[in-house]
């Protein structure tokens, strides 16, 4: 089989309100797709649906070619869970917990507590473990059952950097070794690290899509600077037909320019800066990032 997740035209309502308003994707056999998105964009509905929590209200989903609502029984010791809350017992220690899960699996892997760096931590009580290390034990228990579909929601919220990191190579360990991943995220970082492909949410809906490259291409590049002070800003340049956007960081004004090719608008900034004997600190030019696009996306602006 080549795809792992079927989704075509997606909708899911709660009473009136219309939370996924037809959403269409496919995640390949052994690919990690990322679901971007604000909040409430609809990212944890529609990651429900694929766990077969609730059936669909319009459209088809199709996760290893079942119906996962209807096929829950058969497909669901197939798939990792790993949801935005952890429902642990406060009262059970880490090894305990583990041991409560693995019941439940059918081959399950010995090792998930080295593997999330939680071994230390086996006569803890979970109402005891930190956030971050809360998720870590999240992700022990949805990896248990060696699912060929691994569902992660917002799987780093509250982790320090280095958990985050250890986190990320994990499952850059489990997509190498052929396991399907769907994440929800808010860490722009964490989808240009680990995805294939993703999708930016927006409202129910799926703004924009594809790889990193795909999804920031046609973004334009950016030029920024920090106004100097004895610049009323609008005597900034335009570039090359394009205005300057002002933002304030720290009381100090920063000018902002989307332009395409960053040469000749950067020469013809460099020209006026020097006619006036003006330094321009923190000088960049670069390629539209993702969190350029995503603002841009969030703002209704990407359409
Ligand atoms: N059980 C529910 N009953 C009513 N409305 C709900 C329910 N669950 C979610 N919603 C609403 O549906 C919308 C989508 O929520 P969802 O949790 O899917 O968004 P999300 O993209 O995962 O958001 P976040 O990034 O904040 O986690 C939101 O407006 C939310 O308030």
């Amino acid at each position: 089989m080549d795809q792992a997740i079927q989704v075509e035209g997606l909708r899911q309502r709660y009473g009136d309100f219309e939370a996924v308003g037809g959403v269409s994707f496919d995640v390949r056999e052994g690919e990690l797709f990322a679901l971007l998105g604000t909040n409430g964009a609809g990212k944890t509905t529609t990651m429900e649906a694929l766990e077969g929590f609730r059936p669909v209200h319009a459209g088809e989903v199709r996760v290893l070619g079942m119906e996962p609502y209807r096929d829950r029984r058969e497909l669901r010791p197939q798939l990792g869970i790993m949801l935005q809350e952890a429902g642990f017992f406060a009262d059970l220690t880490v090894a305990e917990t583990v041991r409560h899960w693995r019941g439940l699996a059918g081959a399950p892997r010995e090792d998930v507590l080295e593997l999330t760096g939680l071994a230390d931590k086996a006569d803890v009580r979970t109402r005891q473990l930190s956030g971050g290390q809360k998720r870590r034990l999240d992700l022990a228990l949805a990896l248990l059952g060696r699912p060929r579909v691994l569902f992660l929601d917002e799987p780093t919220t509250g982790m320090d950097p280095e958990a985050r990191r250890a986190t990320w190579e994990i499952v850059q360990g489990l997509v190498a070794g052929g396991t399907t991943v769907l994440l929800t995220t808010h860490y722009l970082e964490e989808a240009e690290r680990l995805a294939d492909r993703l999708a930016i949410m927006h409202r129910g809906r799926i703004e924009l899509s594809g790889t990193v490259a795909e999804v920031v291409a046609g973004h334009g590049d950016r030029i920024t600077f920090q106004v100097p002070h004895q610049v009323p800003v609008g005597e900034l340049p335009s570039l090359r037909g394009s205005a300057a956007d002002i933002a304030i960081a720290n009381g100090q004004a920063v000018a902002t320019y989307t332009v395409t090719g960053v040469q000749r608008p950067l020469y013809e900034l460099l020209r006026w800066a020097e006619e006036r004997s003006l330094e321009l600190d923190g000088l960049q030019a670069r390629s539209a990032s993702l969190e350029d696009v995503f603002l841009n996306t969030a703002d209704g602006g990407a359409r």
